[in-house]
């Protein structure tokens, strides 16, 4: 672990990932990267360069990559963790963990989330604000649950699938991978093809 903490993305997800690496006080100091060169700080913290200034940082600094779109953040975490670069997870102290849950490397937990027993979250996922994961679910890697979702005991989401702001999954449910799934979406079945769903329950509209 390093005392400066280096988060790449300085928008609204970052601006949020920057407050819990606030609130776990474990660094020294925080700054920001962003290709964006018209941001120069964002919440008062500086923006020190751009995403692949992150190498030069390496033994240096510890990385997060708060990037929202699935894709991209499993691209750069993906050439970080290449590189050797200390990739870190961050979970807000107001998150409750239950026991035998794994996290991933790059996978944030935001305020108010619940995650329940014996749960897998894989690498890069963001678990958003008050969201919240009961027992034994799997999260694949760069998965994104947003604010507000419910996932019920067992379930399984596929790597890179975005489940939408509120939307609730029964249990012994599978997602696959490459999902999403719209706002206040309800899936009480198996999705077990890549696409767009949305409503209750959930139908297929991208075809
Ligand atoms: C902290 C954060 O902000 S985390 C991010 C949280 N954000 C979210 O959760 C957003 C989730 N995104 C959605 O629900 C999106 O609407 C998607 C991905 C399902 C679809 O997006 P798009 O493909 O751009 O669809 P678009 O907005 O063009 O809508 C197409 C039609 O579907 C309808 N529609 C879109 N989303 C939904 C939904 N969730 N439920 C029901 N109907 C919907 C629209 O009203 C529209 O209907 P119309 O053709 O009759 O006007």
């Amino acid at each position: 672990m390093n005392d400066k903490l280096i988060i790449i993305g300085a928008s609204g997800h970052g601006k949020v990932v920057a407050n819990i690496a606030i609130k776990m006080n474990k660094w020294q100091s925080i700054a920001f990267l962003d290709d964006d060169k018209s941001i120069k700080t964002s919440m008062g913290l500086e923006v020190i360069g751009k995403t692949t200034d992150a190498f030069t940082y390496k033994d240096e600094a510890d990385l997060f990559v708060a990037i929202g779109s699935n894709a991209t953040r499993e691209k750069i975490q993906e050439k970080l963790i290449a590189e050797g670069l200390n990739v870190v997870s961050l979970i807000h102290p107001s998150a409750v963990i239950g026991t035998d849950v794994e996290l991933g490397l790059g996978s944030v937990v935001m305020a108010g989330v619940v995650i329940n027993s014996s749960s897998r979250i894989g690498k890069g996922c963001i678990i958003n604000t008050s969201s919240n994961l009961d027992h034994d679910n799997v999260l694949e890697d760069y998965v994104h649950i947003s604010p507000s979702v419910g996932l019920a005991g067992t379930v399984r989401v596929g790597k890179g699938s975005w489940l939408g702001i509120g939307s609730i999954v029964s249990n012994n449910v599978n997602i696959s991978s490459g999902c999403k799934v719209g706002a206040g979406a309800v899936v009480v079945k198996d999705i077990t093809e890549p696409g767009t769903y949305i409503g209750v329950p959930v139908r297929r509209v991208d075809r």
